[in-house]
């Protein structure tokens, strides 16, 4: 059997990284690829409780960035090694590069305490394929206002938190110029979905 494909998407919110999830999903399936369509943090029933903590409790720094570990672990054994032991291709909401941007760049969480969480909890696991959807923060948090009516802890925080989470990203693709493909979210959905469907071709 074939091991499966592993695509992560990543970027600060609303940058329109699930709106290209979503897209991307069905045009896998499409192509008549078995998909499991799958999010950070959650993707499991246990990870969905812990979701719903991390975006409404407040909490430490390090308690949230070990439940999101937490969340990550069993989703990893749950779900995505079953998946691509299967074949599958996991098509996945965030990975662990959004502990690094938010927990490391927008919460300021030493970068050195989350590598040793992602050897633990990841091993040699990392996505095939990750997209970071860049956007300017306030073209983001222009679009995440007209869309969500009662934003959760991480939407309500500041614009200087969003430009440390959107540097984080950034410096995370060039240092991982193979596995990392940068996009210009600012462009239409439609054209999004062209370049998407360019680097899904060819990966
Ligand atoms: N390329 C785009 N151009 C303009 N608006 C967009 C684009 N992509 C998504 N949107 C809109 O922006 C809002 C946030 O999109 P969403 O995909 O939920 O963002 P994210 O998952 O990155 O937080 C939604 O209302 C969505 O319809
Ligand atoms: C996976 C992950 C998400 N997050 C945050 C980023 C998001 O603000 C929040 C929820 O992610 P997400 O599902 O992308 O939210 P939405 O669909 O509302 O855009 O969790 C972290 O801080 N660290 C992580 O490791």
């Amino acid at each position: 059997m074939i091991r499966g494909r592993f695509i992560s998407f990543e970027g600060i919110d609303g940058a329109g990284k699930s709106t290209q999830h979503a897209w991307a999903v069905d045009y896998l399936r499409g192509q008549g690829h078995t998909v499991v369509a799958t999010r950070e943090p959650g993707g499991t029933p246990l990870g969905e409780k812990l979701r719903a903590l991390l975006l409404s409790e407040p909490m430490h720094l390090e308690t949230e960035a070990l439940l999101m570990f937490a969340a990550r672990r069993e989703h990893i054994a749950e779900v995505i090694e079953p998946a691509l032991a299967r074949g599958d291709w996991v098509v996945c909401d965030r990975f662990v590069d959004a502990s690094f941007a938010y927990q490391g760049g927008g919460r300021g969480l030493d970068w050195k305490k989350l590598e040793t969480l992602a050897q633990w909890v990841l091993g040699d696991l990392q996505p095939d394929l990750t997209l970071i959807f860049d956007a300017p923060v306030a073209i983001a948090q222009q679009r995440l206002h007209a869309a969500t009516a009662n934003p959760d802890r991480f939407e309500q925080e500041q614009a200087a938190f969003f430009e440390r989470v959107r540097a984080s990203y950034l410096k995370i693709a060039t240092e991982n110029p193979v596995r990392v493909r940068l996009i210009d979210a600012t462009q239409t959905p439609n054209h999004i979905n062209k370049i998407l469907e360019n680097i899904i071709a060819t990966f």
